[in-house]
């Protein structure tokens, strides 16, 4: 546990970038700082590494003053990294991540191995490992970044604004595959952002900070979104909290209903018993969705693929999220979300009525203390 006690940093020409900041950063967990510009976001992640020293107040390491121990173990016990991935120019991809493990001594051929092993980790082609940095994209730059900070195995990663420089998809890739080391190898993170959407994917708990350093806010992200701490905070989460916030309720205890759902070369008798519902689903013969029929106009036997209607975008119950839910069901003109395995299979349709209704229990659950079943639901994101 990092534990961060009334710091402040007083930059020698005056400047309070950090005032009297406390936190306490849990182990194997992502926790994000977050703040506009200058609000000293960058000091605080540097403090903890010793780039930079508090004026005031103090940082632990598993009970441990930092400053007790020497700054290069202190240094190596972190990996760092920054924005636009900070490589050597001069040397390979595979030298780059080797950087750390050869400081500490290792062999250039046991450094090399771990480098490999490191790219495949991070999603880069082993074929990469002998080009330069200039030759690699902004997105495979990062993964470069960040299998660097990782070589030497160390147990804090520290990440400032680190997929800032790289358009949305790219990042989008990088975020993911950040979350996903990180349930792999549970490393203690400590991630610097400017951007609410990001530190709300990525955080297991989030830091709000406001100009002057001075902390607005410390919770898990659900939380975050449902009970801003001020206006300040409210204001800086920005529009659609409400809709947001449903990313963090599963979709699993959704209601569907199987009635509607026929396949394509259904017979008459079943296009037939329906139940009256105004749209049926068709699907493939692996039950994969086709698109929306009106039950009148379609042939049975041979359903007209063309004459379907778009079915928005599917979500799979237990993975998806309830804003994935309501949101296929906003895209389907029907204004039904089509449920389905992880194959892609149909396992079910749902209206945007029932989701409404689970929504509604949600935030009931929530207002009678259930916080915490939210802030678990974060696999849903
Ligand atoms: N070496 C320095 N000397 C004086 N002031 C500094 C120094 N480094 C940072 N500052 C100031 O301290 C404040 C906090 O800066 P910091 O870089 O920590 O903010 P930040 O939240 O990371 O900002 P950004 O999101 O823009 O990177 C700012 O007002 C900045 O100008």
């Amino acid at each position: 546990m990092i534990r961060i006690e009334s710091v402040t940093k007083r930059y020698p020409d005056g400047t309070v970038a950090v005032d009297g900041l406390s936190l306490e950063i849990p182990d194997g967990a992502i926790t994000v700082l977050v703040g506009p510009s200058g609000c000293g976001k960058t000091t605080t992640l540097r403090m903890v590494n010793r780039m930079v020293e508090p004026t005031e107040g103090r940082i632990l390491l598993d009970g441990e003053d930092i400053r007790q121990r020497p700054v290069n173990t202190l240094r190596r016990s972190m990996g760092y990294v920054i924005q636009n991935a900070g490589l050597f120019q001069h040397r390979t991809i595979l030298d780059n991540i080797a950087t750390v493990p050869r400081l500490l001594g290792w062999g250039r051929r046991k450094a090399r191995a771990r480098a490999a092993e490191l790219m495949e980790r991070v999603g880069l082609d082993a074929s990469l490992g002998k080009r330069y940095p200039y030759q690699l994209s902004g997105g495979q730059q990062q993964r470069v970044g960040v299998a660097r900070a990782l070589a030497a195995d160390p147990p804090v990663l520290l990440m400032d604004e680190p997929f800032s420089a790289v358009d949305p998809v790219v990042r989008k890739g990088l975020q993911d595959e950040l979350l996903r080391i990180q349930d792999e190898l549970g490393k203690t993170i400590v991630f610097v952002t400017h951007d609410i959407d990001e530190a709300v994917k990525l955080g297991t708990m989030v830091a709000v900070l406001r100009t002057g350093g001075r902390l607005a806010q410390f919770a898990p992200p659900a939380e975050l979104l449902s009970a801003p701490a001020d206006a300040f905070v409210e204001d800086f989460l920005g529009a659609d909290r409400g809709i947001r916030r449903l990313s963090f309720f599963p979709s699993a205890g959704l209601a569907l209903e199987t009635g509607p759902v026929v396949p394509i070369d259904a017979d008459a008798a079943r296009l037939g018993s329906h139940d009256g519902a105004p749209y049926l689903l068709v699907t493939d013969a692996d039950g994969r969705p086709l698109g929306w029929g009106e039950p009148g106009r379609l042939t049975a036997g041979a359903v007209e693929r063309e004459h379907l209607l778009p079915y928005g975008r599917p979500f799979v119950p237990g993975s998806d999220s309830l804003r994935t839910a309501l949101d296929g069901s906003v895209l389907s003109p029907t204004g039904w979300a089509v449920a389905v395995d992880g194959e892609g299979r149909t396992v079910g349709v749902v209206s945007q009525q029932v989701i409404g209704e689970a929504i509604r229990a949600a935030h009931s659950r929530l207002a009678d203390g259930a916080a915490g079943d939210a802030a678990d639901a974060g696999a849903a994101r």
